[in-house]
């Protein structure tokens, strides 16, 4: 098995891939109000990273409103590293977007130039995937590759398959969140992780979801991911719990290493 070296991505004042995982919150409100004291509140407990599901927000076809949105974010985060995700039903989206609509969104979503990251299911195919990359090369724009699956966690083979298949598929940064059913999968979460991490030298984020997938968001980093998923307002996705909490428990593990 190889060894690669890990090749951090620096996103303004942070690191992805460094010595510490980074901590992200996910912006979640339906209505422009609510979604405007949202990105307040979130930004007070301090993030390493904001994550906006755009597939919450109702006017999501306006696009002076979502263009809106991207420049406050862009204004009030400063230095903190945004990632802007419009996920699609079949991975967990909020509601039901058309393709063409979700691609039109992602690429006006890189041209604002309000945004550090993207997120995008590797099920997205590559019609609509390769035309979003170059994109987000052209300007700068780093390109998370995902899968999810709600419903359990597949095999060990076949999540470090499916890593590596977003990193050969344009990804710079390679995403799994998986159902956790029982104890069991979160270790298969973590043999798959740490593997992949020996195999792969792009940055990686491996989420167990569920009540019984909280070790992985505490201690995947651990195994070799680089990113977690805390509740700020509300939570994105089963078992995200707040920040603070989440914070202090990292800490203490990292203290003693
Ligand atoms: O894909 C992910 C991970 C996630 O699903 C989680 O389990 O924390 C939360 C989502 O907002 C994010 O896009």
């Amino acid at each position: 098995m190889r060894t690669e070296a890990l090749k951090p991505i620096a996103l303004k004042n942070k690191v992805l891939g460094g010595d510490k995982p980074l901590i992200c919150i996910p912006l979640t409100s339906v209505g422009e109000t609510d979604l405007m004291s949202e990105i307040d509140e979130v930004i007070s407990l301090s993030p390493d990273m904001i994550e906006w599901r755009a597939d919450y927000f109702e006017k999501y076809m306006d696009h002076s409103k979502v263009y809106n949105i991207l420049r406050c974010l862009r204004a009030k985060a400063g230095e903190i590293p945004a990632i802007f995700t419009c996920r699609s039903h079949s991975e967990g989206g909020f509601r039901r977007i058309e393709d063409e609509i979700r691609a039109e969104l992602y690429k006006n979503a890189i041209l604002s130039g309000c945004i550090d990251v993207i997120d995008v299911e590797l099920s997205f195919g590559r019609d609509n995937i390769e035309p979003i990359k170059a994109l987000a090369v052209k300007t700068g724009v780093k390109l998370i590759l995902s899968y999810h699956n709600f419903a359990e966690t597949p095999s060990e083979e076949f999540m470090i398959d499916k890593i590596k298949e977003e990193i050969d598929s344009g990804g710079d940064i390679g995403k799994i969140a998986v159902m956790a059913k029982e104890q069991g999968d979160v270790l298969q979460l973590f043999n798959a992780t740490h593997k992949a991490r020996k195999e792969i030298s792009s940055p990686v984020i491996a989420i167990s979801m569920g009540p019984a997938g909280t070790l992985a968001r505490l201690a995947g980093w651990m195994f070799g991911s680089d990113m977690t998923f805390a509740s700020g307002v509300n939570a994105s996705a089963p078992g995200q719990m707040p920040i603070g909490e989440m914070r202090k428990f990292i800490d203490a593990l990292m203290k003693r290493l």
